[in-house]
């Protein structure tokens, strides 16, 4: 069956699958598969499917912000895909976690307008507990060439919508005060859509400055700092997806 927004085939999809805001970054990640081949690019969805391990697995990207991300998501899950990671950059909120750092999202704040729309005020955005275990303990794995050097938190992202600041606050001082690590724009839409569709999802950023600086100054995601954490979350989803399928397999 042909997904209309992405233009894959549910028959080409395997079960499990990372995804990532920028298409650049999932043909980086498509990189690191034996057999890798570009099946679509649509919009900013471009998928990609190949090997990792010996397990079959797709790299797809879903653009900026929850609505399209979440129909990125929604044609994933309809075309077969399983478990879901995404591999993706966030905001700190915390000098424990400056840029070059990673962090696990273990749940969502759902500071977006999307999930509004799919479920009720209070019904949490939350990862599945099998893949964050396994995004956790491929993380802090530092041989086989990840990175020593990015420091792994585990624990709540903010997923917001709005990147630069208007007249309005961005609610990131109350969410940080609570004790929220980073934020971000599509996690939360992630683990809705997945919970709501059957689907198992984790999340995992490479932090890239702090989230309530003054984005429109001092937003650089192009350093030697945040790319070293890139590699390194790139590292651990795909062990964590490769570690999963044995498990599924045993
Ligand atoms: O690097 P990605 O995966 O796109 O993630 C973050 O970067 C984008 C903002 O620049 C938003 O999509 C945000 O969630
Ligand atoms: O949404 C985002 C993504 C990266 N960095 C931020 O500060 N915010």
């Amino acid at each position: 069956m042909l997904m209309p927004i992405l233009q894959i085939h549910s028959e080409d999809m395997p079960a499990y699958a990372i995804v990532c805001g920028d298409p650049a970054r999932a043909e980086k990640i498509s990189r690191k598969l034996e057999n890798a081949r570009e099946l679509a690019f649509s919009r900013e969805y471009r998928t990609f499917v190949g090997e990792y391990e010996g397990v079959q697995m797709a790299v797809v990207s879903h653009g900026v912000g929850s609505p399209g991300a979440a129909v990125c998501f929604e044609e994933l899950i309809r075309a077969g895909v399983k478990t879901l990671i995404r591999v993706g950059t966030a905001g700190s909120y915390t000098a424990d976690y400056p840029a070059g750092s990673v962090i696990v999202s273990t749940a969502a704040v759902r500071s977006d307008g999307l999930t509004r729309q799919l479920v009720p005020d209070g019904f949490p955005a939350v990862a599945d507990i099998d893949v964050t275990s396994a995004l956790v303990a491929a993380a802090r794995q530092t041989d086989r060439g990840i990175s020593e050097v990015a420091k792994v938190g585990v624990g709540i992202t903010v997923t917001l919508d709005a990147f630069f600041t208007g007249v309005e606050e961005i609610p990131h001082r109350k969410y940080k005060q609570a004790g929220a690590l980073a934020a971000e724009m599509e996690i939360a839409a992630l683990y809705i859509v997945s919970t709501l569709r059957g689907a198992r999802a984790g999340a995992i950023v490479a932090i890239d400055g702090f989230a309530d600086s003054d984005l429109a100054a001092e937003y650089d995601p192009h350093t030697d700092a945040v790319a070293k954490a890139v590699e390194h979350e790139i590292e651990a989803a795909l062990r964590a997806l490769a570690a999963l399928a044995r498990q599924d397999q045993a």
